[in-house]
């Protein structure tokens, strides 16, 4: 006799910025997909889940998805990029209180079977242990980056003195010669120290990690092969990694097929072959105005048609004088993954946050990494010397740290001319990694994706 199988119940709690909470529910769906038993309650701040409503999110999620709010405890998602260490310091000290609150509430009618707690919530793993719930820990940044953070005690001084293990900082631009820390610049180790207190919070995350039942990765195992091997060798709980979250699911009820809804499409509809380079420095950390100007004036010398997602108002008037003329387009938002697989998108000019770094992976688009600070400083290294997809553009920094306006043009110019040795080159790795890609998305999602 067939028996009913048992309802499960997970609680997803995201690390509350855009590059986190969109992967993990991306993860949530993909539960939700393989386990027909399983609902998720998502748990966002009641601010996430206005902006989550305004993108018609919660009706594009399936029925055994939903999400469930907080009060505002934290600084608002359109300031927290003016203070990054308030915002870290805010999310470890005030948000703890209300999901466990939350968590009891849920726990009356029954206690959930697991909770799934981004890593960064240095909190995560003890509310479930207090609790008797497992916490798998999502992992929304490179694996490259969490294993040399993983071994952070081992990090040299940058001072060229010795560290304990013999290793030692000589000069800046220096990689070390221990495997975990091969993709951190010793320039790097001395930026990131320079975060005080979010260094000091992450050396918390990564003690409380070893008490997590499992560590879910959004990568996949061709493109960080080594980490990912490193990383199941330190880690004392299963790791697994669970392919590139991105949206590439179909939303319910959508064909699969390109949507051309909005009028930018149009505009990239018009535009020849590989012709656009697509612009966006991501949701959170900005670079300085001087230098988001000599990128906009670069652009403006050089002859290559461009789309840009300026969500930064200081630069909008700039962009719109550059824009004049039909080259370029410059919109405050759109649909990333879906601009970045339209054919007339040729290249992608980015700060090299994680999740527009795979997105750019599965489109299979060359990149121009220009990283503005954290796991992005590794992940340029990753694009332009491991991947050899695209140019690291700090390479091209003048003595006063700017790269400017004619380095840029010139950059630019090499990677969207198709007939340039270097760039039909990058193009070719960047096709292998698509389907690299497109491969790992089949094994966990049995194939849906948009672009296909
Ligand atoms: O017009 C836009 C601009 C962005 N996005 C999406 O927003 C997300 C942005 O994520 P990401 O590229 O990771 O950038 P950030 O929001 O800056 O990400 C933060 O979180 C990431 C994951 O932890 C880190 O890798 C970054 O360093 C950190 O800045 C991506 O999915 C984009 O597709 C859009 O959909 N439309």
């Amino acid at each position: 006799m067939a028996t009913a199988a048992a309802a499960r119940h997970v609680v997803a709690v995201p690390y509350p910025g855009r590059g986190h909470v969109n992967p993990m529910l991306v993860v949530c769906r993909l539960l939700a997909a393989a386990d027909a038993a399983l609902s998720v309650t998502v748990v966002v701040t009641e601010e996430w889940h206005a902006l989550l409503a305004a993108a018609g999110v919660p009706g594009t999620l399936p029925d055994r998805v939903r999400l469930a709010t907080i009060p505002n405890v934290i600084p608002s998602e359109r300031v927290r990029g003016a203070d990054f260490a308030g915002f870290v310091e805010a999310v470890h000290i005030k948000m703890v209180a209300p999901v466990e609150r939350l968590l009891d509430r849920l726990s009356l009618e029954r206690k959930p079977d697991a909770i799934v707690a981004d890593t960064f919530l240095a909190w995560g793993v003890g509310v479930g242990s207090a609790r008797g719930i497992p916490v798998c820990s999502l992992w929304t940044q490179p694996a490259t980056f969490f294993l040399a953070l993983w071994h952070l005690d081992r990090w040299p001084p940058v001072d060229g003195h010795q560290g304990e293990e013999g290793l030692s900082c000589r000069s800046l631009d220096q990689y070390l010669p221990f495997p975990a820390l091969a993709p951190v610049k010793c320039s790097d180790m001395k930026t990131l120290r320079s975060m005080v207190l979010p260094m000091k919070r992450l050396a918390q995350v990564f003690s409380n990690l070893r008490k997590a039942q499992c560590v879910l990765f959004t990568s996949f195992y061709e493109l960080e092969t080594g980490a990912i091997d490193g990383t199941s060798q330190v880690v004392p709980c299963p790791i697994y990694a669970v392919g590139p979250s991105i949206p590439y699911m179909p939303l319910e009820g959508d064909s699969g097929e390109f949507h051309h809804e909005e009028d930018y499409f149009g505009w990239l509809d018009a535009q020849p072959r590989s012709s656009v380079l697509y612009v966006s420095f991501g949701t959170h950390v900005s670079m300085p105005s001087s230098q988001l100007e000599e990128v906009a004036l670069g652009l403006h010398e050089s002859t290559v048609r461009f789309f840009w997602v300026a969500r930064d108002r200081a630069s909008t008037a700039t962009l719109e004088q550059i824009s004049a003329g039909g080259k370029g387009l410059v919109v405050p938002w759109c649909d990333q993954l879906k601009v970045l697989c339209h054919p007339s998108v040729g290249g992608f000019l980015s700060h090299c946050g994680w999740n527009s770094t795979l997105e750019a992976v599965f489109a299979g688009v060359p990149m121009l990494a220009f990283p503005v600070a954290w796991d992005q400083l590794v992940i340029g290294h990753l694009v332009a010397d491991e991947w050899k997809i695209g140019v690291d553009l700090r390479e091209r920094r003048r003595e006063d740290g700017v790269v400017g306006r004619a380095a840029i043009c010139d950059t630019v110019t090499k990677l969207m001319d198709l007939t340039d040795d270097d760039s039909l080159e990058m193009r070719r790795r960047a096709a292998e990694l698509r389907e690299a890609s497109r491969r790992a998305v089949q094994e966990v999602s049995g194939g849906q994706n948009c672009c296909s």
